[in-house]
């Protein structure tokens, strides 16, 4: 079965200022599967995250060279609308950070942003997005208080649902369970799983277990560079650069 690519990264560079954090990335990451970034501290994995849906931008010191496609374009080309396009490349990040407001309204936040204000379609996203972020049995009698009541691992699954609210094609997720205990990261990666079916998911992580536990492909990155980049199992058990094993196997990072 040939898969289906969803997002290539072509030679892609940023600096922030005159110090170069990505150096000529090329990769392909296909649909409905999950990816992770791993790689010592300081080596360009959020920053690469951050690269795919243009959070980057954000900063002003930053220069970017290089293509990211995405559905037949380049995501840097001046025609993309940033916040449509980080609908679609949607974000969760490491702290949990839902707004003050109720679980509800959490959810609903990008719906209420485009004007939709249909109660039953409202509704109606409210509760498919908390399944399938695998949180509605626990508040669905709770909807209308403040999600910052819940616990982390709750918080951050509302955090899932708000994405999917706007549904997104891929998902980005930045050390998405590294603040949480392990039941609830355990929790949140039984969710990620799940939701491979309908989405790709792209994520840095710092626990080499967790990537090997969950993900489908795995890219090893040391100072800028994507040093390997391949099915799980062959970065773990037989990676073809030193380097990577050296990693893989704990002695340095
Ligand atoms: N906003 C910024 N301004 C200047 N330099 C930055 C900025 N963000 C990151 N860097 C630098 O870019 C390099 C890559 O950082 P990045 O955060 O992408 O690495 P990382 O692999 O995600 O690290 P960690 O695992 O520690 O989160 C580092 O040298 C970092 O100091």
């Amino acid at each position: 079965m040939t898969k289906e690519v969803v997002l290539t990264v072509s030679d892609l560079s940023l600096y922030y200022g005159k110090k170069k954090a990505l150096n000529n990335i090329n990769m392909t990451f296909y649909k409905n599967e999950i990816t992770s970034l791993i790689g010592p501290s300081g080596c360009g994995k959020s920053t690469l995250l951050r690269s795919i849906n243009r959070m980057n931008d954000l900063i002003p010191t930053v220069t970017i060279t290089g293509a990211i496609d995405y559905k037949g374009k380049n995501i840097y080309s001046p025609k993309i609308d940033t916040v449509d396009l980080r609908k679609e490349i949607g974000m969760v990040f490491q702290q949990p950070n839902p707004f003050p407001f109720s679980i509800y309204e959490n959810v609903v936040y990008g719906l209420r942003l485009k004007g939709v204000k249909d109660k039953a379609l409202l509704d109606e996203v409210v509760e498919n997005s908390l399944k399938a972020a695998n949180i509605w049995d626990e508040v669905k009698d709770i909807l209308h208080t403040s999600a910052l009541g819940l616990s982390g691992g709750q918080q951050q699954r509302v955090c899932i649902a708000r994405v999917l609210a706007v549904n997104p094609e891929i998902i980005l997720l930045d050390e998405a369970t590294s603040a949480l205990d392990p039941i609830s990261a355990g929790r949140i990666e039984e969710t990620l799983i799940e939701l491979r079916k309908d989405y790709t998911l792209i994520m840095v992580t710092h626990s080499m277990q967790q990537a090997s536990r969950i993900s489908d492909r795995t890219a090893f990155m040391l100072n800028g560079d994507v040093i390997e980049m391949d099915d799980t199992k062959k970065i773990f058990l037989n990676p073809e650069k030193k380097e990577t094993e050296d990693y893989v196997a704990g002695k340095f990072g």
